[in-house]
């Protein structure tokens, strides 16, 4: 720790970075700065010298405000908070929404051509909902205080802050939500409020005796219903299910698509994507649907029982690939490399040994679903060193008044 921790400085706020802060400088140095707006200057206090490259500092009050700033959409997370105080989980609610897309949008273009040197025109394109980005959540964990007080974790910390709402939940949820209860003994509480039936409020962790159990619940896309286990993998966003359906249907071309190949739906939770591109192409469409969790892959196995040509498999990406490629023979290879593959892994992105796997199989086309920016860019860099060429790109809004954003890229031999 150098000796600026804790002094406060006035920066010029001048980009947007990854992870939700934004970009200033201070004598010459980088600082990432939390719950400003580029073109802003900011009153900050420094959190964080200890590197040379760069420092990190808080927004304590706002000197000259961006036009795109407003008041927050949650109380709980506003400036008007002292920082440790502030709420997590809405870092981009103090700006208006059209520029929170334009600042995911910035953000997703900059990490393709710095990381992959690819030039793109995508925009980041809104779901339904109320035009100020509340509402959408179908899934809160709340995490639990030691006296027993559930609340989110303060912003960029482990403190769990009292809240007496939850904007950017669904009205269901936020009507269910038990803020004024004590969960003595929980390390949080799940809320989840499936398209069909019942919500829950499950408390869980440290020595509650309902860990581990499974709650079967169903949920509805379009004329399709889901199988899975309530806190089991499934998008938070009440319309995101059903966008990421159709953009994935969109996204594979045709033209590429055999449906008798060996067609991989890779981390496929409970089968959404595979049942995607069955509903495109018909069932008796060959896919495989590969799913860590055991759970997931029996709910996927079941969620695609009326197509003939669907397998759920229980593995580890990395090592389903790699037994792939040590075993399969002439005839499966052919067929692998006449295959589509949906890729939708977590926000770490499929990495540099999936990639390799996925680059000496050689399928013909690949739909790449990316929840982190830079996790997509830095895999488009390793598709296109083994001769993978992105072709469409599209980015949805799937996580509004939040930093996150959501890309569906193809990737086919170049
Ligand atoms: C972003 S979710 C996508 C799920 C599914 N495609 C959907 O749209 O509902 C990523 C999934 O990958 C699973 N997962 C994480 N790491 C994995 C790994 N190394 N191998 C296989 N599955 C993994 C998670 O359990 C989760 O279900």
């Amino acid at each position: 720790m150098g000796e600026m921790q804790g002094k406060t400085v006035e920066i010029e706020v001048t980009n947007v970075a990854h992870g939700g802060v934004a970009v200033a400088r201070h004598e010459g140095r980088v600082i990432f700065v939390s719950d400003a707006i580029p073109g802003e200057r900011v009153l900050a206090r420094i959190t964080e010298d200890s590197k040379k490259s760069f420092w990190r500092a808080e927004t304590l009050s706002v000197i000259t405000a961006s036009e795109h700033r407003r008041p927050h959409v949650w109380a709980a997370a506003s400036i008007d908070r002292a920082p440790e105080d502030r709420a997590g989980g809405a870092e981009f609610g103090h700006i208006d929404i059209a520029h929170q897309r334009e600042l995911k949008r910035q953000v997703l273009a900059d990490s393709l051509s710095r990381m992959a040197g690819v030039t793109t025109e995508a925009t980041v394109e809104a779901l339904p909902g109320p035009h100020n980005g509340t509402g959408w959540r179908t899934r809160v964990r709340l995490q639990v205080a030691e006296d027993g007080t559930p609340g989110p974790y303060a912003a960029r910390s482990h403190r769990v802050i009292a809240v007496t709402d939850l904007p950017l939940a669904t009205p269901a949820l936020a009507a269910i939500a038990p803020l004024d209860e004590k969960f003595p003994g929980s390390a949080h509480v799940d809320i989840v409020v499936p398209s069909v039936g019942n919500p829950f409020v499950l408390a869980g962790g440290a020595t509650n005796a309902d860990r581990g159990r499974a709650h079967r619940i169903t949920e509805r896309v379009g004329e399709r219903e889901f199988r899975l286990d309530a806190r089991g993998f499934w998008q938070v966003h009440q319309h995101a299910a059903e966008t990421l359906t159709r953009a994935v249907q969109d996204a594979v071309d045709e033209s590429l698509f055999d449906p008798r190949a060996s067609n991989l739906d890779l981390y496929g939770g409970v089968g959404l994507l595979a049942a995607a591109v069955g509903d495109r192409f018909g069932n008796h469409v060959r896919i495989t649907t590969v799913e860590s969790d055991s759970l997931a892959t029996d709910h996927a196995a079941e969620n695609l029982v009326e197509w003939t040509g669907a397998a759920a498999v229980t593995a580890r990406v990395e090592q389903f690939l790699r037994g792939l490629g040590a075993t399969a023979g002439a005839h499966e290879r052919d067929s692998l490399r006449r295959g589509t593959v949906i890729l939708d892994p977590p926000r770490s992105g499929a990495g540099k040994e999936v990639v390799a796997e996925l680059v000496a199989l050689g399928p013909a086309q690949i739909v790449y679903v990316a929840c982190d920016p830079v996790a997509l860019a830095r895999d488009v860099a390793l598709f296109a060193a083994g001769g993978y060429e992105l072709g469409g790109l599209r980015a949805f809004d799937l996580f509004p008044n939040t930093h996150h954003v959501e890309a569906v890229a193809t990737l086919t031999r170049a």
